[in-house]
């Protein structure tokens, strides 16, 4: 195995996650112990924000009001794209009942959760689609409570745009409140009364640490912290499609991975050389993130082959994986840890990050070795049941008593022996054993 880095990244994901645990554990105790007052006096000091934090229905029909109408289209143009695939990811997953053996039925429902709290980010950007990722799935889901917060701006409170999106999406409250303070408030259900079953949706790394903190005593859609790409690529792939695409996502924040494995040694000199280029021509603050995203998690690594290259990319887990290669289906066939995958030149991850339809929503710092992205099923409970005739006790109870015996638990066994004596009195089933 031959593997040469051409550019190597000084950091990791997991950099600095020491201090970010001491950070959040310490505001998450304090939220706690004070409640809303503390989670109030936490917006005013991280935020500046001292305004309502629950959204009236004005300041909706307000945003909606304030929207201009070609806006308003593109924003519903997500929404329907997102639902739609969202629907059929629901009709995919089905509920059963199978007798699977005679007088002994079972099945499987799916359940969804009655409250889950969708945290929309909103430091450094708008994020509009995040709104509707995490929205429209629960909504599709079945849930019952949808509650959703975001960071006020400065002196502004959510932007219109997220709270049009929200409310179209069908958020049933909105708290203006972002990072630790927004995440504690949906868990302990501060300011709606409905404490959360389940806390989704991406964020930095305070957000991302606080839900895994909080991670027990409440469900987690996954770890979904600061967005990473990983492009895989061969000497038929464009260097400057593969540059624009590694800057479009460094451009998230200075601790945004990006990653290039190419099997071409021409495509990863071009590349790293038109990188700089882009990243200088983008406006400020964006120019400043993408700079330090690449100048520290910029990683470029030449392989000698397509195995090699997918053992790399692999290797990463990234959370969008690109492929500018011939054969996207040897690909598609190949890799197993990546979020989301897009084959081919011609899709880009901003298409999927904006309103192509398959969420946005996805595993980070390697979590794409265990999990998927947000879909329904995460919203959905997936548990059993059981029903039996007397007859079929005559069966399952002798074997469940002496599984029970073999395991030393005489309890457990007698439960069955007392449904053997009393259906079926004229029996002795010990002798049987
Ligand atoms: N994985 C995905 O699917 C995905 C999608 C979109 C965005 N993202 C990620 O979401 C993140 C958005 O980050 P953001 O910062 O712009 O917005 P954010 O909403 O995640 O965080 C803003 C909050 O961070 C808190 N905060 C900031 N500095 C703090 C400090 N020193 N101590 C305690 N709290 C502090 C503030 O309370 C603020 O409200 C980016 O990392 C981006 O990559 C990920
Ligand atoms: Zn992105």
């Amino acid at each position: 195995m031959s593997i040469e880095t051409l550019k190597r990244a000084d950091k990791r994901p997991a950099t600095g996650e020491e201090e970010t645990r001491r950070t959040v554990a310490s505001l998450l105790d304090e939220i706690e112990r004070g409640g809303e007052p503390t989670a109030l006096d936490c917006a005013r000091r991280l935020d500046g924000w001292d305004g309502p934090i629950v959204v009236s229905p004005e300041a909706i029909a307000a945003a909606e009001a304030a929207l201009p109408p070609a806006l308003k289209d593109d924003i519903r143009y997500a929404h329907d794209r997102v639902r739609r695939f969202a629907e059929h990811q629901r009709h995919s997953l089905s509920e059963f009942e199978v007798e699977l053996e005679p007088g002994f039925r079972a099945g499987q429902k799916l359940i969804p959760m009655t409250t889950v709290g969708c945290y929309v980010p909103g430091g450094r950007y708008a994020h509009v689609a995040s709104a509707i990722m995490s929205v429209t799935t629960a909504r599709v889901a079945g849930v019952r409570n949808v509650i959703a917060c975001s960071p006020p701006r400065r002196g502004e409170g959510i932007p219109t745009s997220v709270l049009y999106a929200l409310h179209l999406c069908g958020a049933d409250q909105i708290l203006v409140l972002g990072g630790v303070q927004g995440i504690a408030a949906l868990t302990f259900g501060l300011f709606t009364g409905h404490p959360a079953d389940m806390l989704v949706g991406p964020g930095n790394q305070y957000v991302a640490e606080a839900k895994r903190l909080l991670f027990g005593r409440v469900g987690i859609d996954m770890f979904a912290g600061p967005s990473e790409i990983g492009i895989i690529a061969d000497g038929t792939a464009d260097p400057r499609i593969l540059a624009s695409d590694l800057v479009g996502q460094a451009e998230h924040g200075p601790n945004s991975p990006a990653w290039l494995v190419t099997t071409d040694r021409r495509v990863a000199e071009e590349t790293i050389r038109l990188v700089p280029g882009l990243i200088e021509a983008l406006p400020e603050p964006n120019r400043g993130f993408a700079a330090a995203a690449w100048r520290e998690y910029g990683e470029v690594t030449l392989c000698d082959s397509r195995e090699e290259a997918a053992e790399v990319s692999d290797g990463y887990a990234p959370e969008h994986l690109e492929v500018h290669a011939a054969d996207p289906d040897w690909w598609l066939g190949r890799l197993v840890n990546y979020g989301s995958l897009f084959l081919g030149e011609e899709t880009t991850v901003a298409f999927g990050d904006k309103a192509a339809g398959p969420n946005h929503i996805l595993p980070t710092k390697g979590a794409a070795r265990y999990t998927g992205g947000l879909s329904v099923g995460k919203f959905l409970k997936t548990v059993t049941y059981q029903r039996m005739t007397r007859d079929a006790n005559r069966e399952l109870a002798a074997v469940t008593a002496r599984l029970s015996r073999l395991e030393g638990m005489e309890a457990h066994a007698r439960t069955a022996d007392d449904r053997l004596a009393k259906y079926f009195p004229d029996q002795d089933f010990r002798l049987e054993a």
